[in-house]
């Protein structure tokens, strides 16, 4: 991968060739505005890290971008495949339609659209700030249930499942071939029977993604996918994030406090603060940008110098598992 580092933003991918673009989005709550006029885009390919203090209304964005909230104004437009040009999404806009398809490739507008669509339609799958996953459910079953859709549409939406349509077995066995080897990627297949309840925090974050995987997304929104895990566990997953940017092909979205995660593992960051973007660029960019540093520790203007020095001093990597946000406004 390049060096994302310090790549011009002109240059960029998510300037190049956005799959995401989030474009004047406004997200009110009565009186509250908790996203104002925010506009970014993420690179097809990249792991994009969406960083901010509490409540600086990431999690409202991750609501929006896959289909719990209904935005109060702007377009949220997901690409899947080659790049539509501007007409065509202008020209999908005007229809007053959601999507438009052809075949694998298509253009989709997300606020337009719910949630179960936003996964089944346009390849946008997420996972939760607390997990998700069944658990009563065997590991193997969990990534079972989460290809359900697919396996409804080879049944033809009729039982034809039960009594076994050749459509239906062929498409029974490829899900149960990629949920083991999902299980054989996330170091759990000798786990498969057991209930997904009983793994470890770290496994069980591991096996959400995995189920989220099996969707088929292009877009993968991850809610605090470090959250609790400790440094060894860390390093996995940072490891499955950048296995499935690199061999799945698949775009990346994450919010995050671990800075340690963030910084290693992002292609590019976007900073929020009380729901306006004040930093968009690389890691090193961001990480010394000083709006990014008053944000987090909520310190003056004047004093961001200081913490500049502080942060200089120290090094020039953020040690693994340091959470700015835990120092940041609450
Ligand atoms: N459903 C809701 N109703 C009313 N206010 C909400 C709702 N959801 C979020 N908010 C408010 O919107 C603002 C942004 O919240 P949000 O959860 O998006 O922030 P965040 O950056 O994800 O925070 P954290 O890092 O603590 O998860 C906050 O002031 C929050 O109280």
């Amino acid at each position: 991968m390049p060096d994302t580092h310090m790549t011009p933003a002109s240059h960029a991918r998510w300037t190049e060739d956005p799959v995401l673009s989030v474009e004047h989005l406004t997200m009110r709550f009565g009186g509250l505005v908790a996203i104002d006029d925010l506009s970014f885009t993420v690179g097809r390919g990249d792991i994009t890290a969406l960083i901010g203090p509490n409540g600086a209304g990431k999690t409202t964005v991750f609501n929006c971008v896959t289909g719990f909230y209904q935005p109060t104004e702007g377009r949220i437009v997901l690409r899947r495949g080659t790049k539509p040009s501007d007409e065509t999404i202008r020209d999908l806009t005007l229809s007053g339609r959601q999507y438009s398809r052809d075949g694998e490739n298509g253009v989709f507008l997300l606020e337009r659209m719910n949630d179960f669509r936003i996964t089944a339609k346009a390849g946008v799958a997420r996972t939760f700030q607390n997990i998700r996953l069944f658990g009563g459910m065997t590991v193997l079953e969990n990534l079972l249930v989460a290809q359900h859709n697919h396996l409804m549409r080879a049944s033809g939406y009729t039982v034809g499942g039960l009594f076994g349509l050749p459509g239906y077995t062929k498409a029974a066995r490829l899900a149960k071939e990629k949920a083991i080897a999902w299980l054989d990627r996330i170091m759990l297949l000798d786990r498969a029977d057991d209930p997904a309840a009983d793994l470890s925090y770290g496994d069980q974050r591991r096996l959400e993604i995995a189920r989220a995987m099996c969707t088929n997304p292009r877009l993968l929104c991850l809610d605090e996918p470090a959250a609790g895990l400790n440094p060894r566990e860390s390093a996995e997953l940072n490891d499955l994030l950048r296995s499935i940017r690199d061999l799945d092909g698949v775009s990346i979205l994450l919010i995050e406090h671990d800075m340690g995660v963030v910084m290693e593992i992002s292609d590019h960051i976007i900073v929020l603060d009380y729901g306006k973007k004040i930093a968009d660029g690389g890691p090193r960019a961001v990480r010394e940008d000083p709006k990014v540093i008053a944000a987090y520790l909520g310190v003056d203007d004047e004093e961001v110098a200081e913490v500049e020095e502080d942060l200089n001093r120290n090094d020039s990597q953020p040690a693994a598992n340091e959470t700015l946000a835990d120092g940041g406004r609450t």
